[in-house]
């Protein structure tokens, strides 16, 4: 009998708080994104349209109004509250800066970048990791030594890789091919040293691998409730144990570079004006900064995260983009051509960085592609105190807020009706020059105080790398897919990569996507750069063929 009464009572409470977590979710929840169902909240419909998840948020997200809140199963704590609004961005980012922070969960999730600056909340220590960053890229030398690094992997690696793969008919994966040349490029920059993973036979090098599987996990972390990833990295099992594995590895490999430079400058016999020479932001740290190994390993990873995929994405997305828009790599090489003269599509110029300066419809092309793919899809951030946002929401410290960069790439309210339109032309002002959009509506570099301090170095390695390759290839698709998709990452890569389906081979595929010689005559300006022609096959999935 006392049994009875006790789970009767025991019944009621739990009924009772249920009913009470319940009222609380829908008080606290005006602006829902999805139906908030028992238990499950509204995970079940973001976990349906899974494969389309950026494009699908942003679309559900506009239709809203651009701000709604999403409320994750109970008592999992992943509530957030989710903007496109330009105005709630301006008032987070910029004018209400000193109210917003990462926050701790932000760190624990990101617990691999260390202590640095994409993810410290110390205003110290950031102002000081901040000017330690601009100190090492204003050395007199760095752009010299910046300019040629990426001249050198161009005209060394990438092109010959790509003059390789037409001669003998071979497909690549164009996504691969930039992720290896943004590994090599940033390893140069940060240590003065090639893997030359972008080399011939595409060698495996592990710790470009590890990277890609730390990011992934990354993403994984945020998508599922903390104790769950938690739970999992203690017991080390699932996803946290290949995030640990690629973790080890690629800190062996942060840590073997640094002890070796740490090792090689206490022996150093160079002249004076030799240690003055720009070599990398690891020497410069080294020898006029910090000597900590804990310091270096730290902003060693966070330059690793910031300048590495990020181009990648940059460049994969353009590349696909400028092979489905033929005009706009028409009217690309009619710049370059204008500037700096015709060339047989042999004599072509490696570009330095005042010249990349000079292509203005490239810069537009480019910023375009960052607004409809931008390589960092998501920004997150946490209110200290409460405030109420200009569209009227409330937040408080428990609130997350997230911001879908993404969707604001796509969003009517900023672009107008043809927001979804590939079209350089939108940068372009009456003058010739580039249109000015303020950094909280064009926001792939984030906004405000915190904005990406590798803007403008983006620019011109990608300028580098796009104006070397349309001189001596074109691209154009053979067929069409809309089965392009972006991956589920921190960054906002192409989920198959770009190349040819393994369910053709090679050979096969060199017959079908041999040179076109026609294919120039289908371009606005013929013979602009009469070179050869990359061709990229989009068949089912979305696939990249050089031929
Ligand atoms: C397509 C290329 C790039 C994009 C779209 C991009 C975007 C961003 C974004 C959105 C942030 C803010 C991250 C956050 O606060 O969570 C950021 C921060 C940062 N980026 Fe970039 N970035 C790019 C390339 C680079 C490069 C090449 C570097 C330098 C190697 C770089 C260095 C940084 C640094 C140091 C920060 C931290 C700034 C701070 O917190 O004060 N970025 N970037």
């Amino acid at each position: 009998m006392l049994l009875f009464y006790a789970s009767t009572i025991a019944s009621i409470i739990i009924t009772i708080l249920i009913v009470f977590y319940v009222l609380d979710r829908k008080r606290c929840c005006r602006t829902p994104l999805f139906i908030d169902w028992p238990l499950f909240g509204m995970s079940p419909q973001l976990l349906c349209n899974l494969s389309q998840f950026h494009e699908f948020l942003a679309n559900v997200l506009n239709s809203k109004g651009g701000t709604a809140q999403f409320m994750g199963p109970w008592f999992s704590n992943m509530n957030f509250l989710l903007t496109t609004d330009p105005m709630n961005a301006h008032h987070v980012f910029s004018k209400n800066y000193e109210n917003y922070v990462k926050g701790p969960e932000f760190r624990e999730v990101f617990d691999v970048f260390g202590d640095a600056i994409i993810v410290t909340d110390d205003s110290k220590k950031w102002k000081y990791l901040k000017s330690f960053f601009l100190s090492i890229i204003k050395h007199k030398d760095f752009d010299i030594f910046f300019e040629k690094t990426i001249q050198s992997k161009v005209h060394d690696a990438l092109l010959p890789m790509l003059d390789h793969a037409w001669l003998h008919g071979s497909v690549l994966d164009l996504q691969d091919v930039f992720c290896r040349f943004t590994f090599d490029n940033i390893t140069s920059l940060v240590f003065g040293f090639d893997p030359k993973s972008l080399s011939l036979g595409f060698p495996i090098v592990e710790a470009e691998k590890a990277f890609d599987e730390i990011e992934k996990c990354l993403f994984y972390r945020q998508m599922v409730p903390k104790a769950l990833w938690k739970f999992q990295e203690w017991l080390q099992v699932g996803k946290e144990k290949k995030m640990a594995k690629a973790r080890k590895v690629f800190d062996d490999f942060l840590c073997a570079q640094i002890a070796s430079k740490l090792e090689e400058q206490s022996r150093s016999k160079k002249t004076k004006d030799e240690a003055l020479r720009f070599e990398s932001f690891l020497a410069e740290a080294t020898r006029y900064k910090s000597r900590d190994a804990k310091f270096l390993r730290d902003a060693g990873f966070n330059l690793f995260a910031a300048g590495r995929d990020t181009i990648a994405s940059l460049l994969t997305w353009f590349f696909w983009l400028v092979a489905t828009h033929p005009l706009v790599e028409a009217k690309i090489l009619e710049e370059i051509k204008e500037i700096f003269g015709a060339n047989d599509g042999e004599n072509y110029r490696i570009l330095g960085i005042e010249d990349v300066k000079k292509l203005v419809y490239l810069h537009g092309a480019l910023c375009e592609v960052l607004r409809l793919f931008p390589p960092i899809p998501f920004e997150r951030k946490k209110p200290i105190k409460d405030d109420i946002l200009p569209s009227r929401h409330i937040v408080n410290s428990n609130s997350n807020i997230v911001f879908s960069i993404y969707g604001m790439g796509r969003s009517e309210e900023i672009w107008g009706n043809d927001c979804l339109e590939f079209k350089p032309e939108r940068w372009i002002s009456e003058k010739g020059g580039i249109v000015h959009v303020p950094s909280y509506k064009f926001i792939s570099f984030n906004a405000g105080p915190r904005i990406c301090l590798g803007k403008d170095m983006t620019f011109i390695q990608t300028k580098i790398v796009i104006s070397a390759i349309l001189q001596k290839y074109s691209i154009r698709v053979v067929e069409d897919s809309s089965e392009v998709t972006p991956s589920l990452s921190i960054i906002l890569l192409m989920k198959h990569g770009l190349k040819k389906p393994s369910s053709i081979d090679a050979a096969s595929c060199a017959s079908t996507a041999g040179v076109n010689p026609n294919f120039k005559a289908k371009l606005a300006d013929e013979d602009v750069f009469p070179g050869k022609t990359i061709e990229i096959e989009l068949p089912e999935v979305n696939v990249a063929a050089i031929g």
